[in-house]
Parts: structure tokens; C-alpha cells; sequence
């Protein structure tokens, strides 16, 4: 799958400002983006979050998972450090879409886990996809990441991709008692790396 560069703009946020970086997909159309802080072609790897779209979480506040706290905090650690690059991939639910996910939801009030909800409507429990990513880095001019991700299948994912991830840096924030067992599913199912799920 190609994806091709189509536009930037500032982006300014509470945190400090970014350059936004927007891309299409070609075939599907899809619209990804990058937000970037500082000069990533020089300096050594780049703090970088991969972080696939969770409406829900990302700008309505649901506390069901972990997304919005944890861009939140992507966010803030690349102002802090004054440089890195946060690709927005739009690959919503793991890739199920938005509608497929309140599906899941529903049937996860009635009991079912995240995993198990994806199986019942006939999903495999992670459908997301990582081969946009090295066009767009390469198109920034990153060479190396310091990735900041509990799952390590991502890491895995994006390196089979050519993507050279030098660190793995753990990214916990947002617990709180609606998301405890979707936590712990992504611990026990999932295989993400979470200390104290
Ligand atoms: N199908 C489905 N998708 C979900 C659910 N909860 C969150 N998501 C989606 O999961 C994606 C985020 O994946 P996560 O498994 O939370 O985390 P990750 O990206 O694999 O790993 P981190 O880098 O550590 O955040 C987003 O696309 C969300 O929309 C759910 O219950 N069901
Ligand atoms: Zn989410």
C-alpha cells in the first residue's frame, strides 16, 4: 500500500506547537497524519508515538480505554523534549472502524472482553496495519525511533516494516476503574507490557 503527502500546516495545541503533516492512502483513501515538534532528520532517534485513531478516547473523553491520556501524554513529552513526531494512523477500533466498535462495546456490557467481542462479530482481535508508516517517516526524514508503546507486537510490526525502532519506552497513563479489565485483557490476551495491570 502507497500513501503520498499532500499538505502541512501549524498546529498549535496546549502543549506547544506542532506541524501537522497530512497523507493519503492511496486505494483506500484513508487520511493519516503526522504531528511534528523540531528537526528530526538530525539529532539522534526521535521520540516517537504510533497511535492508531480511538475516537472515543481521543476526543470524547471515554474512560474505557487508555488512548486520550495516552496522546495527551505523547503530546507533552515531545514539547518537553522540543522534538518528535506523533503518527495519527486512522485505523479506528484496531482497525474494525468506529460502528464495529460500539458493536464491541455493547457486547462488552454484556460481559465479553475486547478480544472476545472483535471474535463475536466475526473480527480477528487486531486487524491494524503499519505499512503507511516508513513512507511517512522517511518522507519527515526520521531515521530511528524511540518508540513510546506498551505493545510489543508493535514494535515487532513496525520493524518488519524497515522501521528502526532503538528504544521501546513504556507508555502508562489513564487507569482508571472502567478501563481496569480492558487493561488487563491487553496484559493477558494481547501480550502489552503493563506493571501493575
Ligand atoms: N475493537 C476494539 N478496539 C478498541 C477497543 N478499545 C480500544 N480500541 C482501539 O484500539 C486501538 C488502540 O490500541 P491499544 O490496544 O489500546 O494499544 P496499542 O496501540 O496496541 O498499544 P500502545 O502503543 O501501548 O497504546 C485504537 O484504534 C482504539 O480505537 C475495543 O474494546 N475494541
Ligand atoms: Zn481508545
Amino acid at each position: 500500500m502507497s500513501v503520498r503527502y499532500v499538505a502541512e500546516s501549524r498546529l498549535p495545541t496546549p502543549f506547544g506547537e506542532f506541524i501537522m503533516h497530512g497523507f493519503e492512502e492511496s486505494g483506500t483513501g484513508k487520511e493519516h497524519l503526522a504531528l511534528t515538534m523540531g528537526d528530526l532528520s538530525q539529532g539522534g532517534p526521535v521520540l516517537a508515538r504510533v497511535h492508531s485513531e480511538c475516537l472515543t478516547g481521543d476526543a470524547l473523553f471515554s474512560m474505557r480505554c487508555d488512548c486520550g491520556p495516552q496522546l495527551e501524554a505523547a503530546m507533552r513529552k515531545i514539547a518537553e523534549a522540543g522534538r518528535g513526531v506523533i503518527l495519527y494512523l486512522r485505523q479506528e477500533g484496531r482497525g474494525i472502524g468506529l460502528l464495529n466498535k460500539v458493536r464491541a462495546y455493547q457486547l462488552q456490557d454484556t460481559g465479553l472482553d475486547t478480544v472476545e467481542a472483535n471474535e463475536e462479530l466475526g473480527f480477528a482481535a487486531d486487524l491494524r496495519k503499519y505499512d503507511m508508516c516508513k513512507t511517512m517517516l522517511d518522507h519527515l526524514g526520521v531515521q530511528k525511533l524511540v518508540l513510546m508503546t506498551n505493545n510489543p507486537k508493535k514494535v515487532e510490526a513496525l520493524t518488519r516494516q524497515g522501521i528502526d525502532v532503538v528504544q521501546r519506552q513504556p507508555h502508562q497513563t489513564g487507569q482508571n476503574p472502567h478501563n481496569e479489565k480492558y487493561l488487563t485483557t491487553k496484559v493477558w490476551k494481547l501480550g502489552h507490557l503493563y506493571d501493575t495491570a
